[in-house]
């Protein structure tokens, strides 16, 4: 993204104000995102007693829920950049809610599939991914911690919404309850009208500005003369709503190579971390506290790990530690199997928490600082879809090795391995990349006239919106600005 001052059409992000009303209806949406596919888990039982399903069937309902809301990654960021975050949102919370008043009078397994899986699972990706993507538009000083706070919704409302559903379950069944969670999820169109518009302007005054740009470029000849060759731009619209150029893009790949790796061994220790805990003799109340255990550290983990990445020191090489936190992750899988008592699991929980909460507050982060707040909101989409596979595959993979074995080591040993793997070719990968970027900037001129270096090792956005020690990049002169709104707008 070219830098404000090239174009004036972007804002520089305020890092505060107004966007700390848009940072709190990110944290509700975002945790109902994550949190609600976790904690329908409750009416599982009752739901395949009354339909007379196997545990795996009722199971699929989550399962279709996260693909859903990951799947619809590249839908919701071709519509956040048609109308932006807002109306997105808002329609996201319409659908959850009808999807869970409709799911009430479902009568059979089938229907639950389509109104709690696909329509509420739908909703929540229309939810997750314009809610990440605002937070980069309103934050960039202050962009590590604001995501870290965003992400903390997640364990925030899993502690919520847990306790909220057994209660409900307790008193109206679970028909009864999805009427009234239909009515708690409308609460996202709340947030999502926190979300006022900031930035690239998307209406008249954008498409005048474009056209203006256009009109310059052509008559410098950076744009095609003739009328034939503006068609062959045909397909270049279809990049105005997903940018299909990151598949070209080095940090990009890295990131989605890595991350779809991780996801493998992300969620199924917590899906089985009580399991195994009663499979050691624990009873099912000091089993489920364990998740508690977790949930809590992970709500202090994710704010702290913000704040930690957010300074001088670690900004500017922050895939590193993203990559440090992965591996630890993997490490504390690879450890679990030595807890031999509940106190061995309450270590492991509160351990796993702490870097489960690491890698959540710096998920997105990290992408946006590998290609800038504007792309991101294509990358976000391009990202999900793909870790969609990963993230639904890990727990039956883990557990047909449960099955196989009839031991949860291997499955702990799996995870493990797959993320101390996934961190290691991201600390390598990411090193590579940081090279390549100095070699980059230093070929292109943008030193730091003070320090002599280039203005901003580690990401691959440096000509745009990065701030190095809190300064500013001297804007680009008026003939890269050019070139790059250019570029972006053939682009994007
Ligand atoms: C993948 C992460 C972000 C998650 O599931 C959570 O926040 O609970």
């Amino acid at each position: 993204m070219s830098s404000p001052a090239s174009t004036g059409l972007a804002s520089t992000p305020p890092d505060g104000g107004w966007g700390w009303a848009v940072l709190f209806g990110a944290f509700i949406s975002i945790g109902f995102s994550y949190a609600f596919p976790k904690a329908l888990a409750i009416f599982f039982k009752e739901i395949q007693d009354f339909f007379g399903t196997s545990y795996s069937e009722v199971a699929w309902v989550s399962s279709i829920m996260l693909a859903a809301t990951y799947g619809g990654g590249p839908i919701s960021s071709i519509l956040v950049n048609r109308f932006g975050s807002r109306p997105v949102v808002i329609f996201g919370g319409l659908l959850c809610g009808i999807g869970m008043v409709s799911a009430s009078f479902c009568t059979s397994i089938m229907q639950l599939y389509i109104c709690v899986g696909l329509m509420s699972g739908f909703g929540l990706a229309l939810n997750l991914q314009p809610s990440v993507i605002i937070i980069g538009k309103y934050f960039l000083k202050r962009r590590p911690i604001a995501n870290g706070l965003a992400m903390a919704g997640s364990p925030v409302m899993l502690c919520t919404l847990a306790p909220l559903n057994q209660f409900l379950f307790d008193n109206f069944g679970w028909r009864g309850s999805f009427l009234i969670l239909g009515a708690i999820l409308l609460n996202c169109c709340v947030a999502g009208a926190l979300f006022r518009p900031i930035g690239h302007a998307t209406g008249p005054i954008q498409k005048e500005a474009n056209k203006e740009v256009k009109e310059t470029a052509k008559a410098v000849g950076f744009l095609a003369a003739t009328e034939e060759e503006e068609d062959k731009q045909c397909c270049a619209k279809f990049n105005q709503y997903l940018d299909c150029s990151l598949f070209k893009h080095r940090g990009f790949l890295i990131y989605l190579v890595g991350n779809v790796l991780m996801f493998l061994g992300f969620f199924a220790p917590i899906v089985f971390l009580a399991p195994y805990a009663k499979h050691m003799g624990i009873d099912e109340y000091s089993a489920a506290f364990l998740l508690s255990i977790l949930a809590i550290v992970d709500m202090i983990a994710r704010p702290t790990t913000g704040l930690i990445a957010n300074s001088k020191w670690v900004r500017p090489k922050i895939q590193y530690f993203f990559s440090f936190s992965i591996a630890f992750n993997g490490a504390c899988h690879l450890l679990c199997p030595l807890a031999s008592d509940y106190a061995g699991l309450v270590i492991y929980s509160v351990f796993f928490g702490l870097a489960f909460g690491m890698v959540c507050a710096m998920l997105f982060e990290t992408l946006m600082d590998l290609v800038g707040a504007v792309r991101f909101t294509s990358a976000v989409g391009l990202v999900t879809i793909a870790e969609c596979c990963t993230i639904l595959l890990g727990p039956p993979v883990g557990g047909a090795l449960i099955d196989t074995f009839g031991d949860y080591k291997y499955m702990f040993i799996k995870c493990g391995a797959v993320m101390v793997l996934a961190g290691t070719f991201l600390f390598i990968m990411n090193y590579y990349n940081y090279r390549m970027l100095a070699k980059e900037e230093k070929a292109v001129g943008t030193k730091d006239p003070e320090h002599g270096k280039p203005m901003n090792e580690g990401s691959n956005n440096w000509d745009s919106e990065k701030m190095q020690d809190g300064q500013e990049l001297e804007p680009l002169t008026d003939e890269q600005g050019l070139k790059k709104e250019v570029n972006g707008l053939t682009e994007v």
